[in-house]
Order: structure tokens, then C-alpha cells, then sequence
């Protein structure tokens, strides 16, 4: 079949396909509006396959692999679109769902004659490919159709056409799904089953976000009866990131996700019994002043945030329990004892796996409870001497000491074994600080996993956790996670190389994977970039380099752009140069979203207030904020991770900004950038573009 009657063929079997749709669609009567549960709950899947169908409309799919299951019957056309669709009257798919094993086959063929296989509920299928076909469909007209394989025919190097095409676009304010061009590596990662800790290493813009993201779809879809989405949760590292990736999963017919930070699920999950204490913020301390990564080392958040302050918290919890009972017996009234040793056996036996705090409540109301039964047994009905029987109990009961997470972490904070750890100044301010209620972002993960071992958590367990960035993660913060899943089902990913948080995160995936069964985890490189130029990646990697020995270079998807530029203004000039450059960008209408990273949040302020005076509008990214809107922005480097632009200025990138410490922030802004990067500089060039250059 040649090009155009392949093109015709398939607009006239996408008109069939709508139609379907349409008619599907128009089967579908009002919604129920009454009381009765079961209609509600029919309705509630009527309107959820609505909604599919109508997603489906607009595009039913973006693929097509002709695939041939058995010798003797012909090959079978496969299209494979964001959601299924069945036929109205036969079990037929209109539609493969990219999320069923099938589908996996369009993602991972690559060419050649020899057979395929994917892994079905009923065991291994194998089979030939004789078509791969990729098909643009934008707003339900097919707009193209490239064939990357065809078999029997010679095959040519046939570049992702449309994986190019989608890298070219411009970038708004979201991130965006990538279903009809996933990678093989990344399906992979998608695919992999529920019960691991899958732990992905990534280079900047290798899709690590965008691939977890698809992966929560995969695993709603392919345990659809074992996990629900109210029990996954993603965590980003602050609220601007997760409204800039919020619409990825909507997109992916997704709702329900619990998406937070870590401190605002921490501030939760201790109940608001502590604030945060501003006074004490990492971002202001660490990036507002120079710092040395020797600084970073040593910093207290990191021996906070490691396996050996858990154990010795785990010490100091099990040296409270073993004195928690009072040592003399109880005895409410004359003749009427209980020993300690009998209430020791209590809580040695009883609901052992359960918190401390809960099982102090339950010795309680089982001494309660052999108080009333003594009483029974002796006829005893006098009420006075009830009333001083209880208040013995109660008396008792205040000698089985009480605690909250925070009245612990202070305790722990003179213990000798912790001496070893900290610092005796960070001891006493720390002290200070959770006696007044108040927890810097350190304090959060002791604090969480106290209040887990004393108290649990009244939720069901996670069915599946994402840790976006998470070699900004301490391994105790990881543990505090895992305590709150009944199997390991993670996905953890980051990039060490961006991992700007020295003072708090990890400096190997050991740290954090080794708290897993190996059995249990997995491991997964990502090394090529699809988010920039060829000409930024590569200029981004010689920065990396200024990091020493055992980085990896990003490998970029041969996207040719323009050239990076370097360029030297006079101080007094280069607000005014950025301005105007940045003017010259926007009239020049190629890019959506441009970003000016400024060392600082107080350079930004000055960045900001030239932009105003230019007359260009501009929002002023700052710590903490709740939403990125696109269009020009103006944000301080160390806050831009994660995020993408499609044209990006470094506003100073001087020796005096970015020391040889500073690599890994300088390789995050360049790493920005889609399609176009330029630096100034006024006075002398940090030495890691000095390298590059
Ligand atoms: N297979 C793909 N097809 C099309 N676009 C892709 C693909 N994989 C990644 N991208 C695009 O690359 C960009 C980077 O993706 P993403 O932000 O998920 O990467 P990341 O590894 O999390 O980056 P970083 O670590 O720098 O934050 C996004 O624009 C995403 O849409």
C-alpha cells in the first residue's frame, strides 16, 4: 500500500471509529439524579465511560501495530489510544488501551523480522510485527501517518519522527502526558509490577517525572482490583511543582491522587501538634549565602536524616517501653494487688505489633477492666470505696508515663547516644525549638516516625508511593514512608546529579535502597535526555564535569537548536541587557514560556523590578509559592528544579555566583531549557563555563 492510499484507508476506518464513538456516546442517557446507592454507583461508571469516550473523540488513538499471534491466521491491526473502546456489539476492541499488555509490544519493537513476545494474564504470547504505524489525530481528523516499520521491507534508520515533532513544541505552563511516544526504557520503568521499590536515576529531562506519572496510570489500570487511587500519593518538593504537574494524570483519565510535600504531609500526620519554624528555613540559610559543600557535609540535617539517629531514636523507644510500667504493684484497695510482673506479662503479650502509646491505653482499660471484675467477684458495692479504687487506678495509670512525638524528641535530644551524632548547640536548639511546638524540616522525619512507633496512623496503608527528587531525601525520611505501606510498592526517583539539597539528601541510591530487600527494589538508569537541544545538553554536560570524576554525561535525542550563548555585559548593563533580550524573545514569538534564573531570591527581586520598569510582565517566583503560571517568570535557580522553560537566561553567571561548589546548581538552570540558553555574566566567568568553553 503506498502513502497515500494507507492515508486514505486509515481517515476512512477513523470516520468508522468516531461514528462508533458518537453513537456510544449518544446512547448514553441524563444522568441519575436519585437516591437509590446501586443506580448511584451505576451511574458514577456510565459517566466515568462518558468521560473515556469523550477523551476519545478528540484523539481514539496514536498508534497502530499489525500483529501476527498464529502461523495460520492473518495479522491483526492493533490501535492503541489513551483509553479502550470496545465494540457496541461484540466483544471486539476498537481500541487497545496503551496500558494492556498487548500495547506493550508498540512500545518496545524497535524493528527487525525476528518473532516478539509480551506477557498476557494467561502466560507469554508470541507473535511477528508486519506493521508499526504511527498516527497523528488532532481534534478527530488525521493530520499524519509515518510507518517505522514495515515487514518484508528494507529497513531505513527511520529517526522517532514524532517523538521530534513533540520534542520541538513549545512548552506552556504544564507538563504534559507522552503515551503515544513513551520509550522503550521507559516502559519498562511503567511496566514494572506493583510490589518493589523501584528506585530510577535519571539524567535532567530524561522523563523520570512524566514516566512515574504514567507509571501510577499503569498500576491503576493493571491491579485495577487490588489498589485504589485514594491510597497512592506522590510527593513533590514544593507546592508550584505539583500544580505544574497536575495535569498529567487527568490527562491519563487519573484522579484522586493524594499530591503533597513531605513537610505538609508530615505537618498532618503529627496532627498539627507542630508548625514549621520559619526562623529556621533551609532554602534562605543554604542558597541565600555562600556555603561550602564541606559546610553541606556537616551539616546537622543530614546526621538527622541517616540511619544511625533511627537507631539510636529506635534505643531511646525501646528503653521507654521496657520502663514504662511502674515498678510497685497495684493495689486500689487492701487485699486486692496485682503484681507488676502479671501487668508486665499484659503488655509483653498483648497486640504486641501495635504502637507504644496504644498498648499503654489498652493496659489501662485491662486494669480497669480486672478492677471491675474483682469488685464482681467480691460482691463489692460500696460506692466510696469504688471512688478511692479508682482514683488509685487513675493514679496508677499517671505512672505509666505519657508521651507525644515531640515530648520524646526532646527527651532524646540529652541522651548520650545521640551526643555522638549531633553537636551539643544543635542538640539544645533543637530542644528549644520542638518544646515551643515548632520543627525545622530536619526535625520532620524523627518526629513522623516517633509518632508512627508511638501512636500509628489512623489511615489505610499506601497502596503505592512517588517520591519525585528523591535524592533530596534522607533515608529517614524514606523510612518514614515505607512505615506507612504494608509491602514495599515505591517509585523513587531523582538525579544525582541535580541533588543541589547536599545538606539534607543522599549521596548514593545505597543510601535509600538498601533499607529495602534486595528481592524487593529494583534499579533503573535513564540516561538520555529528551527535554533540550543537542547544543544545551551538551553544554549543560561540560558544567557537570566541573562536578570531578564518575559523572555521567545526559545523551541527548539528536534535536539540533541554536548555539548556547556566553555573553559578557558591564554590571551597570545587565539588567538592561536581559530585558531587552528577553523583549527580543517574546516579539519573536517562538517561545511560550521563558525564564530568567537569578542566583538568588534577592537578585530575582532586582531582575523583576527591571523587567516591570521595561515594561515586560513578569511573575517573581519565591519560596513557597503555590502555582507556576507560564509565560515570563523570573525565578531563583535553586527553586527552577524540576521545572522546564522553553528559552532560559542565566542573569549571572559569575565566579562570584556559581564557585566550583556550585556545579550541580548551575548544570539544574541549564538543564532548563528546551530550546534556547543564554548567560550573562559581568565580571569574571565562573570557572565551570571557563572549563566548557
Ligand atoms: N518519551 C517522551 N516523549 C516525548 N516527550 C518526552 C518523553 N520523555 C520525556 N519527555 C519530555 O521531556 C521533558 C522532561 O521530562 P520530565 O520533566 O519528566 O524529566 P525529568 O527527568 O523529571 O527532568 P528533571 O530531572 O530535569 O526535572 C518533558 O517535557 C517531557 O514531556
Amino acid at each position: 500500500m503506498n502513502a497515500q492510499s494507507a492515508f486514505q484507508h486509515e481517515t476512512k476506518r477513523l470516520e468508522d471509529v468516531l461514528g462508533q464513538i458518537n453513537k456510544q456516546l449518544g446512547k448514553i442517557g441524563p444522568r441519575y439524579t436519585g437516591d437509590d446507592f446501586t443506580e448511584q454507583m451505576l451511574d458514577l461508571q456510565t459517566e466515568q465511560r462518558r468521560e473515556r469516550l469523550e477523551v476519545s473523540k478528540k484523539e481514539p488513538y496514536f498508534g497502530r501495530l499489525d500483529f501476527q499471534e498464529d502461523a495460520e491466521d492473518a495479522a491483526k491491526p492493533l490501535y492503541i489510544g489513551k483509553a479502550g473502546v470496545a465494540h457496541e456489539n461484540s466483544n471486539d476492541l476498537l481500541v487497545v488501551d496503551w496500558r494492556a499488555p498487548v500495547a506493550s509490544l508498540f512500545y518496545a519493537f524497535s524493528g527487525g523480522e525476528s518473532p516478539v513476545a509480551y506477557e498476557s494474564p494467561d502466560g507469554t504470547v508470541e507473535g511477528l510485527v508486519h506493521l508499526k504505524r504511527n498516527l497523528m489525530v488532532r481534534d478527530s481528523a488525521l493530520e499524519r501517518l509515518v510507518d517505522s516499520y514495515t515487514r518484508g521491507q528494507e529497513e531505513e534508520a527511520v529517526t522517532d519522527e514524532f517523538l521530534l515533532y513533540r520534542l520541538g513544541e513549545s512548552k506552556d505552563n504544564k507538563l504534559r502526558d507522552i503515551v503515544s511516544t513513551i520509550q522503550q526504557e521507559q516502559d519498562k520503568i511503567i511496566r514494572t509490577e506493583k510490589n518493589k521499590a523501584v528506585f530510577i536515576q535519571g539524567v535532567a529531562g530524561s522523563g523520570k517525572t512524566t514516566v512515574a506519572l504514567h507509571r501510577l496510570a499503569f498500576l491503576l489500570y493493571q491491579y485495577a482490583d487490588r489498589i485504589r487511587a485514594e491510597r497512592m500519593v506522590i510527593f513533590a518538593p514544593n507546592r508550584m511543582f505539583l500544580d505544574y504537574i497536575s495535569g498529567v494524570l487527568p490527562e491519563l483519565g487519573v484522579g484522586d491522587i493524594l499530591q503533597t510535600t513531605y513537610s505538609d504531609w508530615a505537618l498532618e500526620t503529627l496532627q498539627n501538634t507542630v508548625r514549621m519554624d520559619d526562623s529556621a528555613d533551609a532554602l534562605e540559610y543554604w542558597f541565600e549565602h555562600p556555603r561550602t559543600r564541606q559546610e553541606m557535609e556537616q551539616s546537622s540535617g543530614r546526621q538527622k536524616g541517616s540511619i544511625r539517629f533511627k537507631e539510636a531514636i529506635d534505643a531511646k523507644l525501646r528503653e521507654m517501653e521496657a520502663a514504662l510500667l511502674p515498678t510497685e504493684p497495684f493495689e486500689p484497695l487492701p487485699r486486692m494487688k496485682l503484681v507488676p510482673g502479671k501487668i508486665a506479662e499484659w503488655l509483653a503479650t498483648d497486640e504486641v505489633g501495635e504502637p507504644i502509646m496504644r498498648r499503654r491505653e489498652r493496659i489501662i482499660s485491662r486494669l480497669k477492666r480486672w478492677l471491675e471484675s474483682e469488685w464482681k467477684a467480691r460482691g463489692l458495692t460500696d460506692k466510696k470505696l469504688k471512688s478511692q479504687a479508682t482514683s488509685k487506678l487513675n493514679a496508677y495509670g499517671k505512672k505509666i508515663p505519657s508521651y507525644t512525638a515531640a515530648s520524646l524528641y526532646a527527651a532524646i535530644m540529652d541522651d548520650e547516644a545521640v551526643g555522638d551524632l549531633l553537636p551539643a548547640k544543635v542538640r539544645t536548639e533543637t530542644k528549644k525549638r520542638v518544646k515551643k511546638g515548632l520543627a525545622a524540616a530536619e526535625d520532620l522525619a524523627p518526629l513522623v516516625y516517633i509518632q508512627l512507633r508511638l501512636f500509628g496512623r489512623d489511615q489505610p496503608a499506601y497502596d503505592h508511593v512517588v517520591i519525585d527528587e528523591a535524592q533530596d531525601y534522607s533515608p529517614f525520611q524514606l523510612e518514614s514512608l515505607r512505615l506507612c505501606q504494608r509491602q514495599p510498592s515505591m517509585t523513587v526517583l531523582g538525579d544525582l546529579q541535580q541533588g543541589i539539597h547536599g545538606y539534607a539528601g543522599i549521596h548514593s541510591w545505597l543510601e535509600l535502597s538498601s533499607l529495602f530487600a534486595l528481592e524487593d527494589s529494583g534499579y533503573f538508569e535513564l540516561d538520555r535526555s529528551y527535554r533540550s537541544t543537542t547544543e544545551i545538553i551538551e553544554f549543560a554536560n561540560q558544567v557537570l564535569r566541573g562536578m570531578g570524576d564518575g559523572v555521567k554525561p545526559a545523551v541527548p535525542v539528536f534535536r539540533s537548536g541554536e548555539p548556547v550563548d556566553v555573553t559578557h555585559v558591564a554590571e551597570t548593563e545587565r539588567l538592561t541587557r536581559i530585558a531587552q533580550t528577553v523583549q527580543a524573545w517574546q516579539q519573536g514569538g517562538s517561545y511560550k514560556t521563558i525564564a530568567v534564573l537569578g542566583r538568588t531570591a534577592q537578585s530575582c527581586e532586582a531582575i523583576g523590578d527591571q523587567l516591570q520598569a521595561s515594561g515586560i510582565t513578569a511573575s517573581i517566583v519565591r519560596n513557597k509559592q503555590e502555582a507556576y503560571g507560564g509565560g515570563i517568570t523570573v525565578v531563583p535557580v535553586y527553586l527552577a528544579k524540576g521545572l522546564e522553560f522553553d528559552a532560559v537566561i542565566i542573569a549571572d553567571s559569575d565566579a562570584d555566583s556559581y564557585s566550583p561548589d556550585d556545579a550541580k546548581l548551575l548544570y539544574v538552570g541549564c538543564t532548563r531549557a528546551l530550546h534556547k540558553l543564554e548567560l550573562f555574566h559581568s565580571g569574571e566567568v565562573t570557572t565551570l563555563i571557563q572549563a566548557s568553553s
